[in-house]
């Protein structure tokens, strides 16, 4: 048999084998059978022999007078000390061993054991001939001390074989082999259990000290019944029949508590922790502040650029000063009151208690106070399914009288279940918390958004550069536009106008209305959703242009260029510049930005019937240029400048467009909007513009694939289904959220959501950092959207081919339904938008003057003359 068999005798087994009521039967039999071989063993004579038994001696009287176990006990014993010697002795103590074993740890009795048994009776016996050892013979003993079985083996056999030493060590190898079969246990290993034993009892009997210690201080000091966690170090188990544990409850302090049973130091004890406490702000006075670190990295910056390389945004905005801490305000009540450490115990026996009625045995964990919900942990015993404890939500809901729970089944990273309930008082985390937090202030992240606290207190910063999309859903009023704030205002006190530019999109009208005048304004804030399709336009505009410059520099991405080697970048200047002194055609030197951009703009157009020489693709994640056999472009094989050459700028600002409700959006032309934002979340995080899209609608004719595959980040707040929640996060828990900032964040890369609070920012907060940055300048606005597109200037009835507002809204939905049909015709449009004949042959009309259908051929549809994909 392998040794790793052998070493088995605690032998896996089932539930219904170990719960079998024979192994206590087999216990107590092999215990009984032990009692019995001993007794008559020690009290063996050889006078009680029987006169028709070989051993019997002459002066025997037949009678049994002397063994405890009669004449059986005499018979056996006197065979077994003839046939074994003293090495007989071994076996009562082998049955002892076997009957613990059963009754005890419901261990199996091999035949490994018993042949264990077997050997160590040999080899003791042929031991005690070899050394000789208690050879005397006498009435007891008639073949000596080693009985036959040593005579024969030990003394004629191995001691003449090999020698005295030789078969010593044979024998003693032998022997705990044997014992290692019968016990099971490798026999260093034995030795160390046992001294680990005696610890373990030593240890116990100091725990029992201190807990009564613990005990009486306590029940001087505590009302008698409440309940206090266990004593650091000290954990409470009873094993009931099964093995199972089912002890470590907090301590029911008062007279009928005691220390009657064992105690054990692992695993950890439970601990209370409130991570609801604000950081102290007064604490931070003599840390460096925000705007300070920030500026003075912005003021090198500036210096360090080519004189003359300066865009005509750093100009303008040379001397800003970033938003000081001190604009926003500590909330002077956060709402916290102290943590009532009884109360969360309580709740907390609740849930085991709650568990246990359905029959599930749980140790009561780590409680965790967030600023909105409280996390009781659990720790289930071995074997026990989470899932089973993650199908109880709504009885434990109705245990604890909570409105909504939520089961972490088990908390990623953690061996417990996490069990959070809405605290009866929730905690403001305010955003100022943690704009002045380290990880905020001196983090490695590119575009830095606050955005709260999760339950252990930890501060959650997103990288938006690295998001780097972002989705925010939620059900009305559970705070959205409070998170959106904060990611705004985050920015602000981050970024100078020159560095960041804001688009937004509010067709709510109200909500960024705060951010009117703010000059980190690309465009002004759109609030019609018939304009938002075109500013998005802008926006894939400005990522293609983007595209140019960095196929001209022979830049990887926005990073790579706007950290690029500003000497070389002189150079080019220079070289550049004499190239456009030599070619009138190309453009002037020192153009802004704003109109080379909206000259290439206006070239658009011509462009897009011009083949691309360039596609631009993903590598990794990021995206890059690269041509059709996926080759990368560099400097040599940039695409040829077009006609006129883009003025390249010193850097560019970040944009972060922001979508504040993309339902009404997507109600308008989805199919366009839709694209737009594919191609914007597809390509844009390589050109520094990132996407917030935020909606309350949270259904998947808004949230389509296209866009969910497309921003990987996503912050769902309180939703109304778990239907929702899976259409945000791909998975239920928003519904359980407590609203008013309760939030689940999925980090980018797809983690587990993490539950936090988010950082609340009033709107005196916002007015006063407006304010701030309003008083540095006036924002300056993208010129080519207005030349381009005419649609962001005052709201004119007609445009100037004499089509109404109206009209247009209803061409953009003619213009779906032949992009869907890809045919034209009245009859189409009649049917697919129930319009009447005279409105529907109007829109063939305008679309057949502004060139996008042919003319009419009888009654075949008309030719579509534009790729409207
Ligand atoms: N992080 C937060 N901390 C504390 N309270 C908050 C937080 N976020 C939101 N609230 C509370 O919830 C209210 C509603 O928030 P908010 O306006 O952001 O909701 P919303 O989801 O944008 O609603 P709607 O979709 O109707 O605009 C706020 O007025 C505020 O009282």
């Amino acid at each position: 048999m392998s040794r790793a068999a052998a070493a088995r005798p605690p032998r896996a087994r089932s539930t219904d084998e170990k719960e079998s009521p024979w192994n206590d039967v087999f216990g107590i039999g092999f215990l009984m059978v032990a009692c019995l071989l001993l007794l008559a063993l020690i009290s063996y004579d050889p006078r009680d022999m029987p006169s028709w038994s070989f051993l019997a001696l002459s002066e025997s009287s037949g009678e049994v007078t002397h063994n405890f176990v009669g004449r059986v006990g005499a018979l056996m014993a006197g065979h077994m000390l003839w046939l074994m010697g003293y090495a007989a002795y071994l076996l009562p103590f082998s049955m002892t061993w076997f009957g613990v074993c059963k009754l005890h740890s419901k261990i199996r009795v091999t035949r490994a054991a018993w042949l264990g048994v077997a050997i160590m009776i040999i080899s003791g016996a042929a031991l005690l001939e070899v050394q000789n050892l208690l050879t005397e013979r006498d009435h007891f003993t008639p073949l000596g001390g080693s009985g036959g079985l040593g005579f024969v083996i030990g003394g004629t056999l191995l001691k003449h074989l090999l020698g005295k030493a030789g078969a010593t060590l044979l024998l003693g190898t032998a022997y705990m082999g044997g014992l290692f079969l019968v016990t099971g246990q490798h026999p260093l290993s034995v030795i160390q259990n046992i001294r680990a034993e005696i610890t373990r009892w030593k240890t116990e009997r100091e725990a029992q000290r201190l807990i009564a210690e613990k005990l009486a201080e306590e029940a001087a000091s505590t009302v008698p019944g409440t309940l206090t966690p266990v004593p650091e170090g000290l954990r409470k188990k009873k094993k009931d029949k099964s093995g199972e544990i089912r002890g470590d409850t907090p301590v029911a302090t008062g007279p009928a508590t005691n220390m009657e049973l064992p105690l054990q130091f692992e695993p950890p004890p439970p601990k209370i922790i409130d991570s609801s406490v604000s950081r102290a702000h007064d604490d931070r006075s003599d840390k460096p502040k925000l705007a300070e670190v920030w500026e003075k990295k912005r003021a090198q910056k500036i210096e360090q650029a080519p004189h003359g390389s300066l865009g005509n945004l750093t100009k303008l905005f040379k001397d800003y000063k970033l938003p000081s801490m001190e604009l926003l305000k500590w909330p002077e009540d956060t709402g916290r009151a102290p943590t009532n450490t009884s109360e969360l115990l309580g709740i907390q026996a609740t849930i085991v208690k709650a568990l246990a009625s359905f029959g599930i045995t749980v140790e009561p964990g780590d409680i965790t106070r967030g600023p909105a919900i409280t996390r009781y942990e659990v720790r289930p015993v071995d074997g026990l399914r989470v899932s089973r404890i993650a199908n109880l939500d709504a009885d434990i809901a109705r245990a604890t009288r909570a409105e909504r729970i939520n089961i972490l089944a088990p908390i990623p990273g953690k061996d417990t279940v996490g069990i959070e309930l809405a605290n009866s008082e929730k905690t403001i985390v305010p955003l100022r918390e943690l704009l002045e937090d380290d990880v905020f202030v001196n983090g490695k992240a590119k575009l830095p958004v606050a955005l709260g606290k999760d339950v252990y207190g930890k501060t959650i910063i997103g990288d938006l550069a690295i998001m780097p999309h972002l989705l925010v859903a939620g059900a009305t009023g559970s705070g959205k536009s409070v998170c959106i704030n904060s990611i705004v205002t985050s920015l602000i006190c981050r970024f100078a106008p020159d560095e960041l530019r804001f688009i937004m999109i509010d067709p709510k009208v109200v909500e960024m209305q705060s951010y009117e005048e703010l000059p980190h304004l690309a465009l002004p804030v759109v609030t019609d959703p018939k304009k938002a399709l075109l500013a998005l336009r802008w926006v894939v505009k400005e990522m293609e242009n983007r595209y140019q410059i960095f196929a001209q520099e022979g830049c990887r991405n926005f990073e790579t260029f706007n950290n690029r080697n500003r000497k070389r970048k002189a150079e080019a200047d220079a070289a550049r510049a004499a190239r456009n002194a030599a070619a009138p055609a190309a453009t002037k030197a020192g153009v802004d930005d704003a109109s080379v951009s909206a000259a290439f703009a206006k070239e658009a157009a011509e462009e897009a019937a011009v083949p691309k020489t360039a596609e631009v693709g993903t590598v990794d994640g990021d995206t890059d240029l690269r041509d059709a056999s996926g080759t990368w472009l560099g400097d040599s094989q940039a695409p040829a400048p077009r006609k006129q050459e883009v003025v390249i700028p010193d850097t560019m600002p970040y944009i972060v467009v922001i979508v504040d409700e993309l339902a009404d959006l997507m109600q308008t032309a989805p199919a366009d909007i839709e694209v737009a934002i594919a191609r914007i979340t597809q390509m844009a995080r390589a050109a520094g513009i990132h996407l917030i899209v935020a909606t309350q609608t949270p259904r998947a004719d808004v949230i389509t694939g296209v866009i969910k595959a497309n921003i990987p980040t996503r912050i769902a707040f309180q939703v109304s289904s778990a239907l929702d929640s899976r259409v945000i996060l791909d998975r239920k828990g928003a519904e359980n959220l407590v609203g008013k900032g309760d939030m689940l964040y999925v980090p980018p890369g797809g983690a587990q959501p993490v539950r936090s609070q988010g950082a609340l920012v009033t709107d005196d907060e916002i007015h006063a950092l407006v304010e701030h940055c309003v008083a540095q300048g006036k924002p300056v606005f993208d010129v080519k959207v207005d030349d381009e597109n005419g649609e962001f200037g005052d709201d004119d009835d007609m445009g100037e081919d004499g089509v109404s507002s109206e009209e247009q809204e209803c061409l953009e939905k003619c213009l779906e339904v032949i992009r869907q049909e890809k045919k034209a015709s009245t009859s189409l449009l009649q049917r697919r938008l129930r319009l009447g004949y005279g409105k529907a042959a109007r829109m063939i009309d305008i679309l057949e003057d502004r060139g996008i259908i042919g003319p009419g051929e009888g009654a075949k549809p008309r030719e579509i003359l534009v790729q409207m994909d």
